[in-house]
């Protein structure tokens, strides 16, 4: 193979000057002449025909190159024996002559042959990955026919570029193979070396076509898995979408029966709501209409139960100012009869004693009968306040937009109303997507208010929820959510607590047994230490009856921020400054905050005195400070301000340590007052077991 002789010319090449050749010939045929051999003394024709094949030689290495590799095997070895050998001068200047003239000729052909096929292995490169592969496998098979070449290394690169060329179709190959057969004739072993690569090459192309119209085959079967998996994934797709839909489908029919229900049970609550109030007023007592001229006002008016009572009630008062005249006719007449001597000694006392005896057993039986009646009206006052609560609940739910069940933000429905604050109403909602009851609290703002009121009235309210939506306790009531319903509404979601507020208990029981407050008071303690465990601490600021809920458990939770302090971290010890002042709900307050000759300093033990008013409270049904005043009053009398000492009823009887807790919490000096944290740490709020 020409490449492999172009290893072999580099080889030499690169060890001995290939235009030495000329001269080389030159000097034996001047040997053979008798003259020398210097280049100097040749004829001009030959120095011309020298500088030719030099120039031939120089001008394109590759291209000259291959033409001397193509040379016969005896001119290398001919050229490369550099010894004056005389005994074979005359086969060498034979051989070399006739060289000579085939190295011109051949100089001549092989330099146009071989350019077409070099430039179709240049565009050949370019072909396609089976080409490349097919190149790889004839990099091996020249590198086998390379064992007839003395050529190495640099020979390798230029094998490279003639074997893509070899792999190239048809034009390529086909000057190559008229140069192999013009090879032949002289160079029978190297011809034989070419057919055998060649059928090599055929043998690699058949393995190479079996192996595209493999994997053309693969390829299709590929496209056929592919299309099927394609089609199955569309199916899957269609199937997840379905599925997806009835689900939705099956939700929003879900949400609807749940709706429907959580509707027809509320719409039940509302009618025996309405008719327990009916039945109620009759016992207890209704709103009746006043006109005096042309004002109307609200009166009340009792019912049959409570004007019963009352009857029986004056009718014992009666019965008992008759049986008091007639002891003291008794006495009278008895104290008479001792003026005049008419009496015996002993006739006469057993007389007077008798009657008098009976009277005051009489009179004392009244009274326990007097007393039966009065728990009763007592307890009829209270179910007395609780229909009037629940008669004004109504008459809001019923005037109330929100009444008709309405979904709020996709997912509250809302069901009844709880109550109604002072700018706000609460409902009993239920939450479609977390499946649980919730208290919807819709804040709205008056749209007679002006501008500035409605904005600080928001601004309040966010306050508000951000404080609250961060806390998560036990005793403090959750906050879920917030979302705007209009322009002039908004709505916050907040946990849910089934039972009464503390507000409602109280007023539904006469006191409580200090076992029952004392352990409502350490669970409120309990909400009020998380509040200063944060790393934001928070005072409550409202803590009153109304702000402790229960839920169904009967677990007592803190509720309403919307007076809440956050403490600011440089706050000092003496506590922080009250800009509010005014706000809040007197009667829980502590004196500091009714200081007006300076801006009050508050703390957590504001709170602290709230809880020691309504430990009090709820022990003894009245509050210590102001019990029966109004909130205007209390400002006017200074009437917390003048509360330096706490008294104590002496019914119904309670603990001395709850005296204490009492008395501490209810320090007048608020610097002496215990905060929240060293409050919880009374033993009379922890609980060991004996
Ligand atoms: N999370 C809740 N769960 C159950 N009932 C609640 C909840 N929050 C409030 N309520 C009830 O809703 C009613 C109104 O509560 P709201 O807090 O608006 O009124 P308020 O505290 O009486 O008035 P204000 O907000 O003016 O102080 C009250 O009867 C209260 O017990």
């Amino acid at each position: 193979m020409s490449d492999d002789m172009v290893m072999h010319f580099s080889s030499n090449s690169s060890n001995q000057s290939d235009h030495s050749l000329p001269d080389k010939i030159a000097k034996l045929e001047a040997r053979l002449t008798g003259k020398t051999a210097s280049s100097a003394k040749l004829q001009p024709q030959q120095q011309q025909q020298q500088q030719q094949q030099q120039l031939s030689g120089w001008s394109s290495s590759s291209a000259a190159v291959k033409v001397v590799a193509s040379a016969p095997a005896g001119l290398s070895e001919a050229s490369i024996s550099d010894s004056d050998d005389e005994n074979t001068g005359d086969f060498l200047i034979r051989a070399n002559t006739k060289k000579r003239q085939k190295l011109q000729e051949f100089s001549n052909s092989s330099v146009v042959d071989y350019a077409e096929p070099q430039e179709a292995a240049y565009d050949g490169r370019k072909n396609d990955a089976e080409t490349k592969t097919g190149l790889d496998v004839n990099k091996k098979k020249q590198g086998r026919g390379r064992g007839s070449s003395t050529g190495r290394g640099r020979g390798s690169k230029t094998n490279n570029d003639v074997t893509k060329a070899q792999s190239l179709p048809a034009p390529v190959s086909a000057p190559k193979c008229q140069l192999d057969v013009s090879d032949q004739k002289d160079f029978r072993p190297d011809g034989q070396l070419r057919n055998g690569e060649c059928s090599l090459q055929n043998e690699d192309v058949s393995s190479l076509r079996a192996k595209i119209t493999m994997l053309e085959e693969e390829l299709c079967k590929s496209r056929r898995d592919s299309s099927e998996y394609h089609d199955l994934f569309r199916k899957l797709e269609n199937e997840v979408k379905d599925l997806k839909d009835q689900e939705q489908q099956g939700k929003q029919k879900t949400t609807k029966v749940i709706s429907d229900l959580l509707i027809s049970v509320s719409k039940t609550e509302r009618q025996e709501a309405r008719t327990k109030v009916r039945h109620d007023s009759l016992r207890l007592g209704s709103v009746g209409v006043l006109r005096t001229g042309t004002i109307i006002a609200e009166t009340w008016e009792d019912g049959q139960m409570l004007k019963d009572l009352n009857a029986q009630l004056r009718q014992l008062l009666e019965t008992k100012e008759v049986i008091e005249r007639q002891r003291k006719f008794l006495k009278k007449r008895q104290n008479g009869d001792k003026s005049d001597g008419t009496e015996t000694e002993s006739g006469a006392q057993e007389d007077d004693i008798i009657p008098d005896e009976i009277y005051k057993s009489r009179l004392a039986s009244i009274k326990r009968e007097e007393e039966v009646v009065l728990r009763e009206r007592e307890r009829y006052e209270l179910e007395k306040g609780q229909l009037m609560k629940e008669m004004k609940r109504i008459r809001d739910e019923d005037g109330s937009r929100f009444n008709n069940f309405p979904v709020l933000n996709c997912r509250y429905a809302l069901l009844n109303l709880l109550g109604k604050g002072g700018f706000s109403e609460v409902y009993k909602a239920y939450d479609l997507v977390d499946h649980r009851y919730v208290a919807c609290k819709l804040h709205g703002l008056n749209a007679q208010w002006s501008e500035e009121k409605k904005q600080s009235y928001i601004r309040h309210a966010m306050r508000e929820y951000d404080i609250h939506k961060d806390l998560v306790h036990h005793h403090i009531v959750r906050l879920w959510d917030k979302f705007r319903i209009d322009l002039d509404t908004f709505c916050t979601v907040l946990e849910y607590c089934s039972g009464k507020d503390l507000d409602a208990v109280l007023k539904a029981t006469p006191n409580l047994p200090e076992k029952e407050a004392r352990i409502i008071i350490v669970q409120i303690v309990q909400g009020l230490v998380y509040l200063n465990k944060r790393s934001q601490k928070i005072i409550h600021y409202d803590l009153k009856p109304g702000n402790v809920l229960f839920d169904e458990f009967g677990v007592a939770k803190v509720t309403d921020f919307g007076l809440s302090k956050i403490v600011e971290d440089n706050a000092g010890s003496q506590g922080m400054e009250l800009t509010s002042q005014g706000a809040g709900t007197y009667w829980y307050l502590p004196p500091e905050c009714f200081e007006l000759s300076r801006t009050p300093m508050i703390s957590s033990k504001v709170d602290v005195w709230s809880v020691g008013i309504l430990f009090y409270q709820m022990l003894f049904r009245k509050r210590p400070f102001g019990h029966d005043q109004s909130q205007e009053r209390i400002l006017r009398e200074d009437t917390i301000i003048k509360a330096k000492k706490v008294e104590f009823p002496a019914k119904p009887a309670i603990s001395n340590e709850a005296k204490d807790l009492i008395r501490r919490c209810l320090t007048y000096n608020q610097a002496d007052r215990p905060d929240v944290l060293t409050l919880a740490q009374d033993p009379y709020l922890s609980y060991t077991k004996k």
